[in-house]
């Protein structure tokens, strides 16, 4: 039901219909799938956890000082129980803490006075900038080069969407669950879906990560070691007009401590999301990607951060 996509069959060109036309399939039915062969250095996925955990490890009173609520633009540590990702459950908190990073701009860069832009928030720790910058460059590439069976199975050019995804709206977050049995109101991450264009996932080998296809049970996401799990996001099911579908996802508390890295790549500020051409009447009015991105974080936010 999640299947497994060898990236090399499109990136070597020995079998890039098959793969275009199994991917189109995974994104118009259960908007989930993983990704192998991707070329993703697995020492560069190793190092990036490796940094994750010091960061994790530190006290809270250090990590306090990258609060992502003293941040303008979503960068920075989201402690434990400040969170809530199912709009549905408002009592229900996530056991979860988190540490964000944005497009890495310099100071004197033009597009740092758009919306979101802005300093990301550095830990004191060796390594940890340049490890997390590789780790975000590598994905991000990756994600766009996703796009291309992605243009091509909606009948598009396949670069159409490389001019949209150039520079960003993209996040690279570093989660970490500790490990526990159920408790009443808690969970590791509410149901929710992502807002983005896609979502490449990266996890440890815990378990706990599950998705509902629509109309049917949770079903947990199966571990390939090495694999992205990659997933359809809100702004590419409204861009494609609803022909390919966002997929609910949660994260049941672990039994042991869980680390994962979700990249979640939104678009570039000023890109125009509209219906994509041969995608039908329009159902949704053309919005920018910092709109749109606004949007859903204002929804998420604005009640849900216990301060
Ligand atoms: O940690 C995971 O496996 C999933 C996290 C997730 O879905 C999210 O942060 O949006
Ligand atoms: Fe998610």
């Amino acid at each position: 039901m999640i299947p497994v996509l060898d990236w090399a069959r499109f990136a070597t060109g020995t079998d890039r219909a098959g793969f275009v036309r199994d991917l189109g399939h995974a994104c118009r039915d259960t908007g989930f799938f993983l990704v192998t062969g991707h070329g993703i250095p697995q020492s560069l996925i190793d190092d990036t956890f490796a940094a994750a955990d010091a960061f994790f490890a530190q006290p809270d009173a250090v990590k306090a000082q990258a609060d992502i609520r003293n941040s303008k633009n979503n960068r920075g540590w989201s402690a434990e129980g400040t969170e809530n990702l199912d709009d549905s459950k408002p009592d229900q908190t996530d056991r979860k803490e988190a540490f964000n990073i944005g497009l890495e701009l310099s100071a004197d860069d033009p597009r740092v006075s758009e919306p979101f832009r802005g300093p990301n928030l550095w830990p004191d720790l060796p390594g940890f900038r340049g490890t997390a910058l590789a780790y975000f460059d590598a994905v991000h590439r990756l994600g766009i080069d996703l796009h291309r069976p992605i243009a091509l199975d909606l009948g598009l050019d396949e670069h159409y969407f490389a001019p949209f995804l150039d520079s960003p709206l993209a996040t690279l977050r570093m989660l970490r669950y500790p490990g526990g049995t159920a408790e009443p109101g808690k969970i590791g991450a509410g149901a929710h879906t992502d807002y983005g264009s896609i979502t490449l996932l990266m996890g440890d080998g815990e378990p706990g990560l599950q998705v509902q296809p629509r109309g049917k049970d949770w079903i947990d996401v199966p571990h390939v070691p090495g694999a992205f799990i990659v997933n359809i996001a809100d702004c590419l099911m409204r861009w494609t007009n609803d022909v390919y579908v966002s997929t609910p996802h949660r994260v049941q508390i672990p039994k042991n401590p869980r680390r994962s890295m979700a990249f979640f790549l939104d678009p570039n500020p000023d890109a125009v999301i509209e219906a994509l051409p041969g995608t039908g009447a329009a159902k949704y009015p053309p919005v920018t990607g910092a709109e749109y991105l606004k949007m859903r974080l204002d929804a998420t936010y604005a009640e849900k951060v216990t301060m």
